[in-house]
């Protein structure tokens, strides 16, 4: 597949501080990017870059293969849609998304026909049909959602960068809205980069996903690489699916607050050491029991469950006080009870670990 966007040590700063740290990147044509990143890690100031509403202050920026660096935000043919949605309220449906395609400074639109051709098809792609006169406040957040972005598809980019497009909508529709986006993106085949706090959303949505972190990359893949492979610990703690121990390497074991830790395979170099185990890699048993041979075990009080719908989320308190959390997936098996107060094994398999040292 080939690059529609590159970036190279692309670095934004704000005064002293550096929003954008010498940014590299590659992201394909015709597929869905989530960007995943802390509050504050530069998620924002990349879309803005890319945009050119922002000007970096060294690095380059390749689009379509042509160096935009210099190109003004309107001779881009790159789409923004901003989570607060930024319709005109006593607009239509059909106006707000006519309007940036009459009234764009490139190639204005002014054949009427063509206009309504062109509105009615994109109305149809997101889903609008029927509600093309009516005001945009009179209609859901949801169908906002996709008056927002029909207003920018309408303009036929070559790609659309989303700045947290469903953090406006509640969870329910949250979660409908994820497969709406993915839908529409692949009928009009131009790519998508989507920045969202979200862990879920974004593993859930990207074909790829980008985990910004302190104003770098910290890694790239899809999302199956990102969950299972996470690269440091400072992307496993932001999934938020590992337990993670500090400590050290001690010989083919990892000394941590629990003891010696067993794992398989090599760790993976990192300046900030731990050992990292999924919550749903983990089997919760009576205390005293034998762990296999090829098991790591522990002992923690349980202290309450959670459940989530498809999984139950139990909590477990260890000896130095540190939150250890299990997660069982109802479709794997029936959710069981744990005693409050009562202490429990705690075992996973050695090579389900992953080490960071
Ligand atoms: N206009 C600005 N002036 C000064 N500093 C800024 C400006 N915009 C962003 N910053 C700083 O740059 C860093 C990155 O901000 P950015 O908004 O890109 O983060 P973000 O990952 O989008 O955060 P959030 O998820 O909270 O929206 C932050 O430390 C922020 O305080």
């Amino acid at each position: 597949m080939s690059a529609v966007l590159q970036l190279s040590n692309v670095v934004k700063a704000y005064g002293d501080q550096r929003a954008l740290d010498g940014i590299d990147l590659s992201l394909p044509d015709d597929s869905y990017v989530s960007l995943l990143g802390p509050s504050g890690s530069g998620k924002t100031t990349l879309l803005r870059v890319i945009a050119g509403f922002e000007q970096p202050e060294s690095g380059s920026i390749h689009f379509v293969g042509k160096d935009i660096a210099a190109m003004p935000p309107h001779e881009r043919n790159i789409g923004f849609v901003f989570q607060n949605f930024a319709l005109f309220p006593h607009l239509s449906v059909y106006d707000n998304i006519a309007f940036g395609l009459i009234n764009r400074v490139v190639n204005p639109v002014t054949d009427d026909k063509i206009v309504a051709s062109k509105v009615r098809d994109i109305i149809s792609l997101v889903g609008l049909t029927g509600l093309e006169d009516r005001a945009v406040t009179q209609i859901s957040g949801g169908q906002k959602q996709r008056v927002a972005l029909a207003r920018t598809l309408v303009t036929e980019p070559k790609m659309v960068l989303l700045d947290e497009p469903l953090g406006a909508l509640d969870a329910n529709l949250r979660a409908r809205m994820r497969s709406e986006l993915r839908m529409i993106r692949e009928r009009c085949g131009v790519t998508f980069l989507h920045v969202t706090g979200s862990e879920t959303e974004a593993l859930s949505m990207g074909d790829t996903v980008l985990v910004l972190d302190k104003a770098r990359i910290a890694q790239q893949g899809d999302s199956d690489t990102i969950y299972n492979r996470p690269c440091s610990p400072a992307v496993a703690r932001f999934l938020n699916c590992y337990n993670l121990f500090p400590g050290k390497l001690e010989n083919d074991r990892f000394a941590s607050p629990q003891g010696l830790l067993g794992f398989d395979g090599q760790p993976r170099k990192s300046a900030d050491p731990a050992y990292a185990i999924r919550y749903d890699r983990i089997a919760i048993r009576p205390a005293g029991q034998i762990a296999a041979a090829d098991e790591v075990q522990i002992e923690g009080t349980f202290v309450a469950s959670e459940y989530t719908g498809s999984a139950v989320n139990a909590f477990f308190s260890l000896d130095d006080g540190r939150v250890f959390e299990v997660e069982a997936h109802l479709s794997h098996r029936a959710p069981e009870n744990y005693e409050p107060h009562k202490r429990y094994a705690l075992a996973w398999k050695r090579e389900d670990a992953l080490v960071f040292a």
